[in-house]
């Protein structure tokens, strides 16, 4: 039902977030009472940056996935100047900025992230597509604290096409700084990144700058702080991620079956 939607099917609440090429509003739609989060961006941000096939991407990627820890895209229309996208609503809001309150979580919380993303992870790989860009900004929580990856932007449908990316270094894999060739695997490295910081509060390659940073992550410079609330499985798991060979990476399949995540994740995704 590829119903044509408009502004005027929306009533448009506050802003949720800002990203480089846009805005995220939380909207409902008037008929059906329904609330969603409406994307906003700019036709001349997608012209000034030559990104109009990225968008088209990202759009035909999320709304081709269908998967409870993938935030849903479920349409778009555009007027004179402006491309919406009617994504799903995550009542619960960035990750990150729970894990910023928070400090660094727990084993139980983090390994059951772990696994969300895992999941995740597997379906879109089944789907041939490669998110690139899974960071605490991309991750949300919907009402009842279930992980969403949202922001495809940076997501192929696993062409080797490569993007200057931008922000930060810390959860690019070595064949991405190095600008090499890369496959699926490079999400399984930064799931490995964002295990480390769950748990430690910060991730693993930090560095006072970017040169820095790309020089601890070309060399996998991982250290693991002494800190008596990690157990020596997690750093199993971490050391078996943040391999700098990705055809020696842990599987997503043998990541679902390590001690550590059949120990301390809740299988349903939820962690009270
Ligand atoms: C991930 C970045 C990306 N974001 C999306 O696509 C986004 C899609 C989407 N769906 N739902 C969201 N929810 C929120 O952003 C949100 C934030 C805070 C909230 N709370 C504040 C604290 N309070 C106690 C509870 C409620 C609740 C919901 C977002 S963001 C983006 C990309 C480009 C441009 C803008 C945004």
């Amino acid at each position: 039902r590829n119903h044509q939607w408009s502004l005027n099917d929306f009533e448009i609440g506050k802003p949720l977030g800002r990203g480089k090429f846009g805005r995220v509003y939380v909207a409902r739609e008037l008929k059906s009472k329904f609330v969603v989060a409406l994307k906003v961006i700019f036709k001349e941000q997608l012209e000034k940056y030559r990104i109009q096939n990225q968008l088209r991407r990202e759009m035909e990627i999320q709304k081709s996935l269908n998967h409870p820890n993938v935030l849903r895209l479920y349409g778009w229309f555009h007027d004179a100047d402006r491309v919406f996208l009617i994504l799903e609503y995550a009542h619960n809001g960035e990750l990150y900025k729970e894990l910023s309150k928070r400090g660094h979580l727990t084993e139980k919380h983090a390994a059951t992230y772990i696994l969300s993303l895992t999941k995740a992870l597997a379906y879109c790989h089944e789907k041939h597509v490669i998110h690139r860009d899974i960071k605490p900004e991309n991750l949300l929580l919907d009402h009842e604290g279930r992980l969403k990856i949202a922001d495809f932007g940076w997501s192929v449908q696993s062409r080797n096409k490569r993007n200057t990316m931008c922000g930060t270094l810390d959860y690019l894999a070595p064949e991405m700084v190095e600008n090499k060739a890369h496959d699926y695997s490079v999400d399984n490295w930064t799931l490995g990144i964002l295990c480390y910081e769950f748990l430690y509060g910060v991730p693993p390659f930090e560095a006072e700058s970017q040169a820095d940073t790309f020089k601890r992550i070309i060399k996998v410079d991982l250290r693991f702080p002494s800190n008596p609330l990690v157990s020596s499985d997690a750093k199993n798991l971490i050391s078996r991620l943040l391999v700098k060979d990705s055809s020696q990476r842990l599987s997503l399949q043998k990541i679902m079956e390590h001690p550590w995540i059949i120990k301390n994740a809740n299988p349903i995704g939820i962690c009270k």
